[in-house]
């Protein structure tokens, strides 16, 4: 059994428990030969006519006391077994969360909503499932199976019990070949369930983006198909589990059939009474629980060893990101410097030859068509990925000798696909500092002009948004993610083009009150739209991963390259939607 071994560490962090458990588990299973041995003693008095009222009453009286001592020595290894398993269900999860935090954000690109939901749900209670239910069930059928032989043997008659214990061997050869084949069909459908998990987080999550294709029955049909594949899989997986207990029934009526057959013959020789052929058929019965049992535990290990071994394999994926032995703490704010040779996603090089310097408090504008690289620099000061060839400096200092935490505390970052928590609207801009004051939510709200969206909303600031909440335009989630980088007033902040759902008055008057209230802190912007960046200290123009201009706004008109020819063509169209 590979699992236990796995999870020794854990029965040894809960060993008193288990313990505890144990004992009383062992206990249990002593208690409960008690009836069947006091119910053969009486039979053979009735049937000798010796039978005293005393006798019976103290038959009774001991029926009792044994029950009343199981029933609470059953709470006591509940409680101490099964409930314990459940801390197992809390650790895992605890940890394959956290390793999801420290992750890089290429993992998640690699790895799919679904499958990683699966292991946190699925996986993580079959090992629950193992570590309560497989370890009672482990205990209970060894001891229960080996006090009751022993007692059968040695009270009654070692040659019958030899006899009832004869198609054991076949049994297990039965349970094994069926747990193997468990085994690999719960391996299918657990990727099954995977499947399916996938496709309801996409179809949910996109559920939008097809009704406005109307594309639902497509859809539907789609996560049918898989909905019918994951179900054929389990259907194949319960063939091989069905199988089993008719599988351990059917050779345990055999020991029965045997010891009929050869206990009419010992009572008939007057080698056992009749009432001990009672006791002994008695103790037989409380051999079917362990008998099935072992069935029931290969089954459950197989399960927790698949589980725990996709678990395994998650947490031993490291981020790509890693800090150095001993990093730098707290960097501060100053003077950053790109020296990129290149950089590549897995083998697709999108950066080449970038150099520039960013002296603290100036305002940098990113621009170039889509896919140049714009949002790839700003990952990298981020540290969401590390340059392939080169280095990013901040203060003279290479940022991969900074604590990676201190690093990104430094940076207030408003992404291009902005995302709101299922929660209120004030709660969302002071995610980052859940301390922060409702005065100063409303002061960042006002900053980037949403203030008064907020006060026309149901509940203003109390207003559920995200998920459960109501839905809110591109253009207002877009300045509530500001307002959530800006509450924090961050030494770097980075602008995603994030402004591209706003009108572009409002986000002149937005890009004016950061001018004025960031005096002295670093700002990155990146844009299409160039009014965005024409005040900019330094504009940097990228295409195909390379700087091909740089410059202040009339520099580089004066250039009368791709800065020029887009900055005319957008004069012209918003000259003529305003006449329009
Ligand atoms: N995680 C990723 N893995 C692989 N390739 C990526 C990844 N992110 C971006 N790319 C690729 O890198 C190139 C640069 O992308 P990037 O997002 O930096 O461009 P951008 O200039 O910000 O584009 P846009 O203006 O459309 O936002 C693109 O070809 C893009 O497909």
């Amino acid at each position: 059994m590979k699992i236990i071994k796995q999870l020794w560490w854990f029965f040894f962090l809960e060993k008193k428990a288990y313990l505890i458990g144990i004992l009383s588990l062992c206990l249990v299973s002593v208690l409960n030969l008690f009836p069947a041995f006091i119910m053969g003693q009486l039979i053979d008095q009735i049937a000798s006519g010796k039978l005293t009222d005393s006798q019976l009453f103290l038959g009774i009286g001991g029926l009792v006391l044994s029950a009343f001592a199981m029933y609470g020595l059953r709470y006591v290894w509940r409680m101490n077994i099964l409930a314990t398993s459940y801390q197992l269900g809390k650790i895992m999860r605890a940890r394959l969360f956290e390793h999801f935090m420290h992750l890089s954000p290429s993992f998640f690109q690699q790895h799919r909503t679904g499958d990683l939901m699966a292991h946190a749900t699925n996986d993580i209670n079959a090992l629950t499932r193992l570590a309560g239910g497989g370890v009672m069930s482990f205990v209970d059928a060894t001891v229960t199976a080996l006090v009751t032989l022993i007692t059968m043997s040695l009270s009654i008659s070692w040659q019958m019990t030899l006899v009832a214990i004869l198609p054991l061997p076949f049994m297990t050869l039965t349970t094994n070949f069926l747990g193997r084949q468990t085994h690999e069909n719960f391996k299918a459908s657990q990727a099954a369930f995977s499947e399916l998990n996938n496709k309801v987080q996409e179809a949910v999550s996109g559920i939008k983006v097809t009704k406005s294709f109307g594309y639902q029955e497509q859809e539907t049909a789609a996560f049918q198909a898989v909905n019918q594949a994951a179900f054929l899989q389990n259907i194949k997986t319960m063939r091989y589990d069905a199988l089993f207990n008719p599988a351990v029934l059917f050779f345990i009526g055999l020991s029965y059939l045997l010891t009929l057959l050869v206990g009419s013959r010992f009572i008939s020789q007057g080698l056992v009474s009749l009432g001990q052929l009672v006791t002994f058929m008695t103790y037989l019965d409380l051999l079917v629980w362990p008998l099935m049992a072992i069935g029931f535990l290969v089954n459950m290990s197989q399960r927790g060893d698949v589980s725990y071994n996709r678990i395994q394999s998650l947490l031993t994926i490291s981020s790509e990101v890693v800090e150095t032995d001993q990093p730098l703490p707290a960097p501060s704010n100053g003077q950053i410097v790109y020296e990129i040779s290149e950089f590549a996603y897995d083998n697709l090089s999108v950066l080449q030859d970038i150099a520039f310097c960013i002296e603290q408090g100036q305002t940098i504008g990113l621009v170039g068509p889509t896919g140049s690289g714009k949002t790839s620099l700003l990952k990298l000061l981020m540290r969401e990925y590390d340059v392939t060839t080169g280095q990013i400096l901040l203060n003279q200092e290479n940022i991969k000798n900074y604590k990676l935490a201190d690093l990104r505390q430094l940076m207030g970052y408003v992404p291009q696909d902005q995302f709101l928590f299922a929660t209120s609207v004030a709660e969302n801009i002071r995610f980052g500092n859940p301390d922060l004051s409702l005065e100063q939510v409303e002061q960042a709200a006002r900053a980037v002009h949403v203030y008064e969206d907020i006060q026309d909303m149901p509940d203003r600031f109390d207003t559920m948004v995200g998920e459960k909440g109501i839905s809110l335009s591109g253009g207002q989630k877009q300045r509530l993610a500001m307002a959530r980088a800006m509450i924090l007033n961050p030494d770097i902040l980075l602008l995603d083009d994030s402004l591209s759902a706003v009108d572009a008055k409002t986000e002149h008057a937005i890009l004016e009150t950061i001018k004025q209230e960031r005096l002295g802190k670093t700002t990155i912007i990146t844009a299409h739209r160039l009014s965005a960046i024409v005040h900019a200290d330094l504009i940097l123009v990228l295409e195909d991963g390379k700087i091909v201009e740089r410059g202040r706004h009339q520099d580089l008109l004066d250039e009368k390259g791709w800065y020029y020819d887009t900055y005319m063509m957008q004069q012209l169209e918003s000259e003529k939607s305003d006449r329009d």
